[in-house]
């Protein structure tokens, strides 16, 4: 291409004054000539040119590869030279000397990674350079092609940028606007014009699979082909098929907390990590991968997440669990239940107490409790006394007064300061320094002004306050139970002060539903940065203390709200068999079809297990990816293995740190946020699942399958599966 006109460069002059814009060569033919109407020939316009194309693109990738290669190269030998400078003449450096060779190695290193990571870029175009294009005419231009891909490649020789990153504002188009008018958004300003041509790609391996010309349907093909498809041990991204509403959370610069509340599979989890590669684009001067974090369910979890942002060639997000903050913020100091523990437990017996403790410490109404508990400690539980240091007397106003002073200063960090400030009096009316004496009577009196000065004491004495001291419950091995883990944090945090995440610029918290109104007032008081929350309140573990999009908003008022009905990931089948557990008529399942998911009934237990081992053959042999074995309990999950213990069968749990693809036998809880080709969910039974807890269990395994679903049960089965699925859903998009 380099030097020569597009393709078919025998314009038809209609008239018109041409502006060739950045995005296109400006061919050498079009000097500046004024005619009426000018409309250009459209370029590789059938796909025989479109083959040849990706041909000269992938050559000038290989060529571009080549470069770098050889600046690695000569990076590498200059590094190697400039080391060995520095062994060699090291005895007559002095310290600037020795800083300014450490500085220069240092940015000889930097310059060497970024060719790696371009190396590792130029790799991937390589294999598909781009999956979509758009003609785009904008007012008074003539039309340019533009080829989006994963990344973008600017052409050195011929200072032109032959394919675009899917994030840049020009690529918003593809997205956004079939045939006709569209507009896209720059820093400087909106750009008007029409999309003259739209186009799909599936290139594999650089080779031209097919090639969609979308003149009304967007995407719909090519997405169909993407879901039809085995499922990964690793989630993919999805830069070729996504959706206009998608995109449009991606693309969000401005909220600054999102809430997505998505149906089960609607993508929350897809367009979440998206959304993050685009901030990282957009703001790349600002933000890097590791000024962002993700709180996520479990390792597992993140570790099936881990691929999608470096395939979209950035790097590895820092990730913690709700657990490991809560470690960090207590440091250390208490021995708690974990999530997993609390879920377990409540699957195992029914304790009403436990359930109303969960459930009281879930509301809202417990965190105005526990704010108006902060109010109420600070107006009553200081005792003003005059203090007497030796013959100094200090007046119970002045210590009054010094403690209202501090009054921004959280409560318990007010004490050393006002030792201070007594010690100044008594200094000033003594007029001399102070014994060690008067400073230890001054350092014991002041904090005893206050009755507590512990944060659990004052924990356990805020249900003194309620008067429900049953409320609070602490084994003899003073573990705490998971539902006061984080009200002890908020109470710390409004007691004693914590900034410990100053350094995060974006937080994004998956799983929404299952973090409660305190754990959010936590999360808003250390994270003052922008935020993506996201979750269905459908698929909670724990449906005694889930929080909804209207939740999470009353915690953050100023928080943009997006809901999200489209279903991706199981055939229409399988979502009206879930539809059965947990109705939700404003599910819009994609138009994809599959087997009927089956129940299949047993006589007793083991003929069950015997049914779920002839399963495990046929799965085997079908060539799917995964099959997920998901039970209620882990008790249950670990009998089911124990049985089975065919070759290449996983349980995975709690202390699970990676998902791969195979047979896994899990629980509902564990496999939340992941996704199988098959599901067989065992023990369906009317014993096994029957409260709510169990409910939301059943409806997250179902969920999990995304093209067969079989449930096995003995006995009879859960009364959760009796009810038809509701009439009146939408219908399959
Ligand atoms: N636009 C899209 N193109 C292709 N695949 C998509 C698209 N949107 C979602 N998917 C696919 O749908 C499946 C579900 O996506 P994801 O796990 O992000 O959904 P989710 O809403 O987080 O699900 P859940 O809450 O049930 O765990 C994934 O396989 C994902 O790749």
């Amino acid at each position: 291409m380099q030097g020569s006109p597009p393709k078919g460069a025998d314009a038809s002059l209609v008239g018109g004054n041409i502006k060739y814009d950045q995005h296109f060569p400006r061919p050498e033919f079009a000097l500046t000539f004024e005619v009426l109407f000018y409309r250009p020939p459209v370029m590789n316009a059938t796909q025989q040119e479109e083959k040849e194309y990706l041909e000269e693109i992938k050559e000038k990738l290989t060529l571009a590869i080549r470069r770098v290669d050889d600046a690695v190269k000569q990076f590498s030998q200059e590094l190697r030279q400039k080391k060995q400078y520095i062994h060699e003449h090291q005895s007559g450096m002095d310290d600037a000397d020795m800083v300014a060779a450490g500085q220069s190695i240092n940015r000889m290193a930097f310059t060497g990674d970024a060719a790696v990571s371009r190396k590792r870029k130029l790799l991937k175009l390589g294999q598909s350079p781009y999956f979509g294009r758009i003609d785009f005419v904008a007012r008074g231009q003539v039309s340019t092609p533009i080829y989006i891909g994963v990344h973008s490649f600017f052409d050195e020789r011929q200072r032109l940028n032959l394919i675009y990153d899917w994030r840049a504002p020009i690529s918003s188009m593809f997205y956004d606007f079939e045939l006709g008018e569209a507009f896209y958004k720059t820093p400087s300003g909106t750009i008007q014009g029409d999309i003259e041509l739209k186009r799909q790609y599936k290139i594999r391996d650089g080779h031209l699979e097919f090639m969609l010309e979308n003149d009304v349907n967007i995407h719909d093909d090519v997405l169909q082909q993407e879901l039809a498809k085995s499922s990964d041990d690793k989630m993919k991204n999805i830069v070729a098929t996504i959706q206009r509403d998608q995109n449009a959370v991606i693309r969000n610069e401005t909220a600054p907390v999102m809430v997505i509340q998505g149906v089960a599979g609607s993508g929350k989890t897809s367009i979440a990590l998206h959304r993050i590669a685009f901030l990282l684009y957009r703001f790349r001067e600002t933000i890097t991968a590791k000024d962002i974090l993700i709180i996520s369910p479990n390792k597992v979890f993140a570790d099936y997440i881990s691929n999608v942002l470096p395939e979209l060639g950035e790097e590895h997000i820092p990730e913690m669990g709700m657990e490991e903050l809560a470690v960090d913020l207590l440091e250390n100091r208490y021995q708690f239940q974990t999530f997993f523990e609390q879920v377990s437990a409540l699957l195992d017996y029914h304790d009403a107490g436990f359930i109303e403790r969960i459930r009281f410490k879930s509301s809202f109404d417990f965190l105005s409790k526990l704010n108006q508990y902060l109010i109420y400690i600070e107006n009553n539980y200081f005792t003003f006394n005059d203090l007497r240091v030796g013959p100094t007397v200090v007046p119970s106003a002045f210590l009054q007064q010094k403690f209202k002073a501090y009054h921004r200063v959280p409560l318990l960090k007010r004490f050393a300061l006002v030792v201070q400030d007594v010690q100044a009096y008594v200094r000033d009316a003594a007029r001399r320094k102070l014994t060690g004496q008067e400073k230890g009577r001054i350092g014991e009196a002041i904090p005893r002004l206050f009755k507590y000065h512990q944060v659990l004491d004052l924990y356990r004495d805020f249900y003194r306050w309620i008067g429900k001291p049953e409320l609070l419950k602490i084994d003899q091995r003073q573990r705490l139970e998971y539902a006061d883990v984080f009200p002890l944090i908020y109470l710390r945090i409004r007691l004693e002060g914590i900034s410990a995440y100053e350094h995060v610029k974006h937080l994004l918290v998956d799983e929404m539903q299952d973090y409660t109104p305190v754990q959010y007032a936590v999360l808003s008081r250390l994270f003052l940065c922008r935020k993506t929350i996201l979750g269905d309140v459908s698929q909670t573990v724990n449906p005694y203390s889930s929080s909804s999009a209207e939740t999470i908003e009353r915690v953050f008022p100023q928080a943009d709200v997006v809901k999200l009905f489209r279903s991706y990931r199981s055939t229409v089948e399988i979502t009206a068999f879930a539809q059965r557990i947990t109705p939700n008529p404003q599910i819009i399942p994609l138009e994809r079809h599959g087997q009927e998911p089956a129940l299949v009934r047993c006589s007793n237990r083991s003929e069950e297990l015997q049914a779920i081992q002839q399963l495990i053959k046929t799965f085997q042999s079908s060539g799917k990816h995964s099959l997920g074995i998901i039970c209620k309990t882990l008790r249950q999950a670990e009998e089911a293995y124990e049985v089975i213990q065919a070759a290449g069968v996983q349980l995975l749990t709690e202390e699970s740190t990676t998902f791969k693809e195979g047979v896994i036998i899990t629980t509902a809880h564990l496999a939340k946020g992941l996704e199988f080709d098959e599901v067989i969910v065992p023990f369906a039974s009317a014993r096994t699942y029957k409260t709510e807890v169990d409910k939301s269990m059943l409806y997250v395994a179902c969920t999990r399958a995304m093209h067969q679903l079989t449930l096995t049960y003995s006995g009879e089965i859960t009364g959760f599966l009796l009810s038809p699925p509701p009439s009146g859903a939408p219908e399959p998009q």
